[in-house]
This record gives structure tokens, sequence and C-alpha cells, in this order.
């Protein structure tokens, strides 16, 4: 063997993943062993300032500084007397008393004592004064400006105590205003506020450090490197930990260098109440992070591969009553884990209850398979179902998508030892967030760059769309179960060269969308391509070996156009079939494929070379039940619009004939 292929054995060696979890343990055990191994009571209590306190979990009893109000007040613009004074009072014969000489405005403290037959002047909220013990209402009586002095006619009697509120009524001294437990929000404030509490005890917010780990990671929004992969997980875990009463610790991305990651997580253990890491957990325990892990201290890894999907790769362990974990690397698998772990446990510790869940019942919309062994969370998007009730589409982006979790409703499980759900079985989902509003608007069909214009025109109005991409057949077939809206396509017939009409079915109709061109794309610097028509490139480039395609997945428009145009070919590179027109177009622009077929306007955003092939049509396909929903007649509405017309024309797509 040679010392270059020796090396290269030795690379693929240590980069390859050995499965080799300790043991994979059902996600209930997991839960226990790491439950068992931490400290789970509230931390301890410190002191903030009040307007810091927003937010905050109260960590013991918070008594009343002072009363409230804090003395005998009126409650209305009039004058303070004594009640025994006024029995005989009527408008018949109104009752003469005494103005004193003050007038006790909010803020004043009162110096005349009220004796028999007199009255003060008070404002609302004004202090009562000595000898008081009720207050007129201004109304009830006239000023008399006798030559005894002014003086007041009262024309009804006042009972004891009428418009005062009595110092204390509101919160007494010493009372309990808050209780161990209670999330601090405006409304506590306001109560603190008014009892005089300055200073709030509150428990201390777990400090949570987050790595990643990968040299394929870069911060948000830097310039990707070949092979680059944005951070995406720091950022989520960091938003969450604050969702759940956390302070996330931001410790950046590590690459994998055993002794920079020892140390950066003995760091971590130090100045923080929990670490939480991910990526490089599946690679079992030759991996860098699980030899340090297993070196940190007692007790160590508790688990190292659970039964679930996402997840299977988590990793929990405890380091002395400090709990470490290392979430698979997938984003989905990540967030997924996280939620499921380490949010109760950062809740414990923050002192707040646990999250309360939702469970709603829904009907599967299409069969789901799934892996026998691991029970299976699938995300689903949640619609208002033909029959009533809800229905649930699974997503199927799979543990790698960073968006399935943030865009689903919420997920159903599949146990273990089952290998997939049917089509119509009744699914328990749990929702996520509050997202429980179903959408106005289902779309399932083929993706086009030029929904989205319509979809912000619908968003302006606050009509919210839930959009499918699988492919033009993929959405005929859910507006033909009537399991959507609207079914975008853009499917040729062979035979009649005509787009979408040969395929409308019975109960549904077709709504004209817009035209748009479809070509070959190429890099600018590809000779091949110079100068010839896009057909003719096609007759060209499929007899060459070395010019690779990137093709499309079968039932697409665009396979279905491309197919045809090959006339039986099979060009290098067929079998590769990506789902968008954006996956055709980075392949080609990153140089892991040299042609494919797509739109003009991506073609455009990839800084492609483009021959046009088709000026193809994308429509929508609507049942005809569904045409009434007021989110449908808004979409038709939108779809018609000038301003609409005028971006979709400006972004290339044409007026539909
Ligand atoms: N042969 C096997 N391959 C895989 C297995 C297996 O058992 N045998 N397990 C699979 C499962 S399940 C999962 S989940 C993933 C998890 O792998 P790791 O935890 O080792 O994660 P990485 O390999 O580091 O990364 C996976 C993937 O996720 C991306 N990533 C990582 N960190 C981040 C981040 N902070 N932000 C965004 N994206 C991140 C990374 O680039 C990779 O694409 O392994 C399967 N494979
Ligand atoms: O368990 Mo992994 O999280 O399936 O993708």
């Amino acid at each position: 063997m040679t010392d270059a292929s020796a090396d290269l054995l030795d690379r693929v060696r240590r980069a390859a993943r050995q499965e080799q979890f300790l043991e994979v343990v059902s996600a209930e055990e997991a839960t226990r062993r790491f439950r068992a191994a931490l400290d789970l009571r509230p931390l301890p209590a410190e002191r903030v300032m009040l307007a810091a306190s927003l937010g905050r979990v109260v960590a013991e009893t918070v008594a009343a500084v002072s009363d409230a109000p804090p003395f005998d007040r009126s409650s209305v613009d009039g004058f303070a007397l004594r009640a025994a004074d006024t029995a005989a009072a009527s408008e018949a014969a109104p009752l003469r008393l005494r103005l004193n000489a003050e007038v006790l405005a909010c803020g004043m403290a009162p110096r005349i004592e009220v004796a028999p037959g007199t009255a003060t002047a008070i404002a609302t909220g004004g202090m009562i004064p000595r000898g008081a013990d009720a207050v007129a209402m201004i109304e009830w009586t006239e000023l008399d400006d006798a030559p005894g002095g002014p003086a007041l006619l009262l024309t009804r009697a006042v009972a004891p105590g009428q418009f005062i509120g009595f110092a204390g009524s509101d919160i007494a001294r010493g009372e309990a205003v808050l209780r161990a437990g209670t999330v601090v929000t405006s409304r506590e404030i306001g109560m603190l506020a008014a009892a005089g509490v300055a200073e709030v005890p509150v428990v201390r917010r777990p400090r949570v450090a987050v790595i990643s780990t990968g040299d394929e990671l870069v911060p948000p929004g830097a310039p990707l490197p070949p092979g680059g992969i944005p951070d995406s997980n720091a950022a989520i875990l960091a938003a969450a930990i604050v969702e759940n009463g956390g302070e996330p610790v931001p410790l950046g991305i590590l690459r994998d260098d055993e002794a920079a990651l020892e140390a950066t997580v003995r760091d971590a253990l130090a100045q923080a109440d929990m670490v939480v890491m991910s990526g490089g957990t599946s690679k079992g325990a030759g991996d860098v992070s699980h030899r340090i892990l297993s070196r940190l201290g007692a007790p160590g890894v508790l688990v190292h591969g659970v039964a679930l999907k996402p997840g299977k790769p988590l990793c929990l362990c405890a380091v002395g009553r400090t709990p470490l974990v290392v979430l698979p690397g997938f984003p989905t698998s990540a967030v997924f884990t996280f939620h499921e772990f380490v949010v109760p446990v950062i809740r414990a510790l923050a002192g707040l209850p646990p999250r309360e869940e939702t469970q709603v019942a829904a009907t599967l919309a299409v069969r789901t398979p799934s892996e026998l062994g691991r029970t299976e969370y699938v995300m689903v998007s949640l619609a208002q179902a033909p029959e009533g009730g809800l229905a649930a589409f699974p997503l199927g982006k799979g543990s790698g998508s960073v968006t399935a979790f943030s865009q689903a409703d919420g997920f159903f499980a599949i146990p273990a030892l089952e290998a997939g759900a049917e089509a119509g079985a009744k699914v328990a989902v749990r929702l996520i967030g509050s997202a429980a509003r179903p959408p106005d608007l289902v779309i399932i069909g083929s993706h086009c760059i030029g929904l989205d214009v319509v979809l912000d025109a619908l968003a302006a109005q606050g009509l919210r769309a839930r959009t499918l991409a699988v492919g033009s057949l993929g959405g005929l077939a859910a507006a033909k179960r009537g399991d959507c809206d609207l079914a975008p396509a853009h499917l040729l017939d062979a035979a009649t060269g005509r787009y979408n009409t040969p395929f409308l079915a019975p109960g549904l109709r077709l709504v004209p969308g817009w035209r748009r061109l479809q070509g070959v794309v190429f890099r600018p610097s590809d000779a091949r391509f110079e100068g010839l028509d896009g057909r003719e490139a096609i007759r060209r480039v499929a007899a060459d070996a070395g010019c690779l395609l990137v093709n499309r997945n079968a039932g697409s428009g665009t396979r279905m156009l491309l197919d045809g145009l090959l006339g039986g070919a099979r060009p290098a590179g067929y079998a590769n079939q990506p789902r968008s027109h954006n996956a055709v177009a980075a392949a080609v622009a990153q140089g892991r494929a040299d042609w494919g077929v797509a739109i003009a306007s991506v073609a455009r955003a990839y800084g492609l070379g483009f021959l046009p092939l088709a000026d193809e049509v994308y429509d929508f396909f609507l049942p005809e039940t569904r045409a009434q929903r007021p989110g449908v007649v808004a979409f038709l509405e939108a779809l018609r619009a000038q301003a609409v017309r005028q971006r979709l024309e400006a972004l290339g797509f044409g007026p539909a004939e």
C-alpha cells in the first residue's frame, strides 16, 4: 500500500461513523436516568430591582411594605364631613355646614380638624382629615356665601364611611402579595409597586452554556466556504433557553480539536449550571467529544443512544450534579431532543412549571413509513379536513431539515414496533408553540417563487397560507382527494402539447396562473453550451458522457418536460434527482453537475447561463368544494390584482393566456 492510500484509508476510518452507542434505551428510561442524576430544585434566589423582575420567577413570598392605599382617602370630588351631622338633610330642607378654610388636593396633609357642623372641600384621592368619617359628592351640594363665612348646602344624608377608601383596604402592610413560583408579568409589577416593594427575590436564571461542534460550521450570515453550513443550532438553542427561563452563555463553534474542546467544556462547566453541545455525537465511542466526556468526572455518560427518531444519538451526562448534554447535530434532531429532554430540566432549575401541552386529534392525510425499532415523531402541518376536523400532513423533510420543527404545527408518534401509519389513521398531534389556528389556505403541489408574490399579498390582509411542495402530480392527487384548496401545477401532456387542462378531473376547475420560461441552465464559462439553442444543446450534451446532468424528481412538471425532450436518452447524471429548481441551479453553480433544466428566474438568481426551452404554464387546480372558502376567494382576487401582476412580471413571469 502506498503512503497516500494508507493515509486515505486512515482518514476514512477516522471519519466513519462506527455505531458504538453505549446501549440504546427508551426515551422514558433516558429521562429516568437523567433526572435521577440531577438536582432539579429551583436555583437559589437573587434580588433584582422591580423593573428587572419582568418574566422572572418569584423565589419566596413577597410581603407588602406599605398599605395600599397608604391612608384613608376620598374616592370622589366633594366635601369631607361627619355623617352624623347629615341625617336630616334633604332636597326640601338642605343642611347648612360651615366650610373649613382649606381645600384638600391630592398629596396635601390636612391641617384642620372637621368639627361638628363643618365640612372641608376635598378632591378625589385627597387625604381624609381628622374628624371626618364620610364624603358628600359635590353634585349633592350648593355653595352659599352667607355673612357668617362660606357655607355648604347639602341636599342628602350621607352614610358613615361613604366615599372613603380606607388605608390598607386594597393591600395590607405585611400581607403576602406574591408567592414563590409566580411568574412576574406587568400585573404583578403593578401590585409590587403599589405595595412599596423596590426589590424582588427571584430564582436565579440557570446559565446554560451552548457549544456547537463541527468543522463545517460558520456563524450565521458569515460567507459560506464550500461545504460550509450556518450554525443554526446555537441560535435556536439560545433563544429556546431564554423562552424557558434560562440565560444562554454562547461559547461559539469548536472544531474537532480534542484539547481545545476539552478546555472549553471544562470552562463551560465552571461557569454554567448546565452545558448543551450539539454535533458529532453519532460517531460513537471513538469520537472526540465522547472521549472528553468520559474523563470530566463522575457520573459521566448516563445515556448514549435513545430509541427515537429524530434523536437517536442523543448523549445525556452529568458531571457532579451539573447536566451536560450532547445533542445530535442534525437541526431537527437537536431541537426536538432539546425540547423533550433538556427544556424540562431548565424549567425546573428556573422554578417554572412544566410546559403546558395541548394535544389535538387529526386524520393523517398520507401514508407515512417509519423505521422499525425506534419511536418516530413525525412533524406535521395541520389543516381543516374536507370531512371536518383536522388533517395532518407530514412535512417529510427529515432530521437534517432546519425548517421542519420551526414550521410544523405539531407532531405525532409512530410506535417503535410499527413500520408506518396509514393514510386515514387517527393520530394524536401534540401542538408546538401556539400554532393552534389552522391556516386560511392550504396549497399543495409544485412550488414557484412567483407563488410567494401572491402569498405576500394575502399576508398583507392577515391571511395565512400553508404550502407543501410535493410536485405537480402530488398536488393534483391532493386536489382530487379534496385535501387542499389549491394545487399549483405545470403538467405538460405529451399527446396534445398542452399544459394542465388535459389533467382536469370531475370536481376540479383550473385557475389560470402565469407563464414561466424553462430552459437549460449551465455555468456561463462552459463553452459547450455557447451559441446553442436549448433543444440543440440537449441533443449534444446528452451524448457527451463527460457532461453531467442534474435531473428532477419523477412527478415534477420539469421532469416530464425534460423526459419528453430526451426522447428515451439517459445522459450521465440522469439518476441524480433533486426536488427543486434551486437544487438544480446550486448543483450546476457549484460544479457538481454541468447542466439541468430550471426556470429563468432561478437561473438568474444563481448567475447561470440560460437557453430557453419552453414557455410553460403554471396554473392552479381548485376543488369545486373549496371554491367559496374566504381564503380561496381572497387568493383569486390577489392573483388578479394589478400590483401582484406587476411584481410577477418583474420576476419574469408572463400573463397566462
Ligand atoms: N452511519 C451512520 N450515520 C448516521 C447515524 C448512524 O447511526 N450511523 N446517525 C444519524 C443520525 S440518527 C443523526 S441524528 C445524525 C447526527 O449526527 P451527529 O450528531 O454526529 O452530527 P454531525 O455529524 O456533527 O452533523 C450532522 C449534520 O448536522 C449539521 N450540523 C451539525 N451541527 C450543526 C449546527 N450547529 N447548526 C446547523 N447544522 C449543524 C452538520 O453539518 C451535518 O449536516 O447522524 C446520522 N448519521
Ligand atoms: O435520530 Mo436522527 O435524529 O434520526 O436523524
